[in-house]
């Protein structure tokens, strides 16, 4: 097993680099074929032998042996046609297909009735399922790992900082951070890369609201940490010199030093009573307990943190930059947010800062970054694990098989929203007008994004403070193409703009 499982990771790495070249020769193609014929014939048995009858099971291909269609579906992200995988195998074989991804045979659902199978019955039916490999990178004892009473527990413990009640506790300092970083970063130069500078202040106020460091330099090694993270949180999982995979571990390595001695140091402060237990994320993770009135280790409390900044960074930088430059091109919209934004700012006294009850009037705002988030979501989908032989639309889906839900299959339909590709944030003003589990940009249920209300809140809080330091920006490139590589929906160039100050 463990040849026929070297001759797929050999074959996956030369195919992928194949893709990601983008130039493969002709003499390579046909070596690379012929390898995948020979490896094919020679594994085809056992894979077929292994495989359990098929009468119920959906239909589909599960592709070429132990590769399955990962390729292909690798292949619709890289070219920012995502849905096109999902369309054609619904075409070809109904609403629920069977193909075979990142190694496992995997049932992908499409609709809102697949979506609500899958978000709807956590622990009932099916349980998160990220791939070692990638829980490597992002934490092997974080959240994302753990299922039933233990996930419950831990989710807790974060929603004791991330909850709508304590993300309130923290407006005024990410306020002061994000209208200090526009001040000082931006509005000093006359022309900025959007996806760098947003990058930038996201990674401060993160540092910032979670662990309270303010060190510029340990800023940057994150962001350098996180975007080999991210590369290899995307590639395949091949643990050899060289490799995007085996950067990206070392880079994990590089995260703990750097995080280890910020926890330890905390743990003291807080056992000698010099710091205080809500002072910001770190303090909350070292004196919450678990089910069994245990304090979290620091291993627990460094890889929790991984994941966060993890699952916050790039993710609210793809948000804020996209919605910045889907404004550029509809003036109408923005003007509408600016009206909304200095309405609030005309309430406030010189040196006043926006308050939690003043975000629930950037309704309009927020409209906006829905759309933004329905035209170009940040994720694809998220996979589950059957625990239970689940019976659906006339199928059996085993026990112990992937499942795969995706906003790709809702968000852009015109069954579920009409002229799906035309930038209108008005379909979100009557919440009710959005049929249920068709608009999932944070996942739905029990497990929805841990970090959805503070990504509300910053990207509104940033709304804000831009409109109020610039009174117009216009895209160097209005035409500039936007790009789903390695996996985050972005601007090819990172969107340069002309930014004009508000005097
Ligand atoms: C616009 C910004 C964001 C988007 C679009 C987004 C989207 C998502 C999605 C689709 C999921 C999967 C949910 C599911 O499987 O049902 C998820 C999970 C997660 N997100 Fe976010 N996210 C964003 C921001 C954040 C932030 C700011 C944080 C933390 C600071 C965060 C932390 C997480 C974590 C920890 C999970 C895993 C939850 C679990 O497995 O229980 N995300 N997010």
């Amino acid at each position: 097993m463990g040849i026929l499982l070297w001759i797929k990771a050999a074959i996956v790495a030369k195919y992928y680099d194949v893709l990601q070249a983008h130039q493969a020769t002709a003499v390579g193609v046909c070596s690379l074929t012929i390898t995948i014929m020979i490896a094919g014939f020679l594994i085809l048995k056992v894979y077929l032998k292994d495989d359990k009858p098929q009468s119920k099971l959906p239909p589909g291909s599960l592709g070429l042996p132990f590769l399955g269609e990962t390729l292909q579906f690798l292949w619709a992200l890289k070219s920012n046609k995502p849905e096109e995988f999902f369309d054609e195998r619904v075409k070809k074989f109904g609403h629920v297909f069977k193909t075979s991804l990142l190694s496992d045979p995997t049932v992908v659902v499409t609709g809102p009735s697949g979506n609500r199978l899958l978000l709807s019955n956590e622990n009932k039916l099916v349980v998160g399922a990220f791939p070692n490999s990638f829980l490597r990178l992002i934490g092997i004892d974080s959240l994302m790992s753990r299922s039933g009473g233990e996930y419950r527990v831990l989710r807790a413990a974060l929603m004791t900082f991330f909850s709508p009640e304590a993300l309130q506790n923290h407006v005024r300092k990410l306020s002061l951070k994000m209208e200090q970083h526009l001040i000082e970063k931006w509005k000093v130069r006359q022309e900025i890369n959007v996806l760098s500078m947003v990058r930038q202040l996201n990674i401060y106020s993160i540092c910032s609201l979670f662990f309270s460091l303010e060190d510029e330099h340990i800023q940057e090694q994150l962001l350098d940490i996180f975007e080999v993270l991210v590369l290899g949180s995307m590639s395949v999982p091949l643990d050899f010199p060289g490799t995007r995979y085996r950067r990206a571990l070392y880079a994990k390595k590089k995260l703990n030093i750097i995080l280890s001695p910020i926890v330890q140091e905390r743990r003291k402060h807080l056992q000698q009573g010099s710091a205080s237990s809500d002072k910001d994320l770190l303090s909350v993770l070292l004196t919450v307990k678990d089910g069994k009135g245990n304090l979290l280790t620091d291993k627990e409390i460094v890889d929790n943190i991984s994941m966060l900044i993890h699952g916050g960074l790039d993710s609210t930088t793809s948000t804020i930059t996209l919605t910045l430059k889907l404004l550029s091109s509809n003036k109408g919209c923005y003007d509408q947010i600016v009206k909304e934004q200095m309405q609030i700012l005309s309430s406030k006294k010189e040196g006043e800062v926006v308050t939690w009850q003043d975000t629930k009037k950037m309704q309009y705002t927020w409209q906006v970054v829905q759309e933004t988030l329905r035209m170009f979501p940040v994720g694809f989908g998220t996979f589950r694990r059957a625990i239970v032989d689940i019976e659906y639309n006339g199928y059996t889906i085993p026990k112990g098989w992937k499942l795969l839900w995706s906003v790709h299959s809702t968000h852009r339909k015109e069954a579920y929203f009409k002229d799906p590709d035309e930038f209108r944030p008005s379909r979100f003003e009557v919440e009710e007008a959005v049929a249920p589990y068709t608009f999932l940009p944070f996942g739905g249920g029990t497990r929805i994004c841990v970090g959805w209300e503070f990504a509300k809140l910053e990207v509104q809080l940033f709304m804000h403070y831009f409109v109020k330091t610039f009174s117009d920006y216009v895209a160097i490139d209005p035409d500039e193409n936007i790009t789903m590589d390695p996996l985050l929906p972005l601007p090819v160039n990172g969107f340069p703009i002309k930014l004009f100050p508000r005097s």
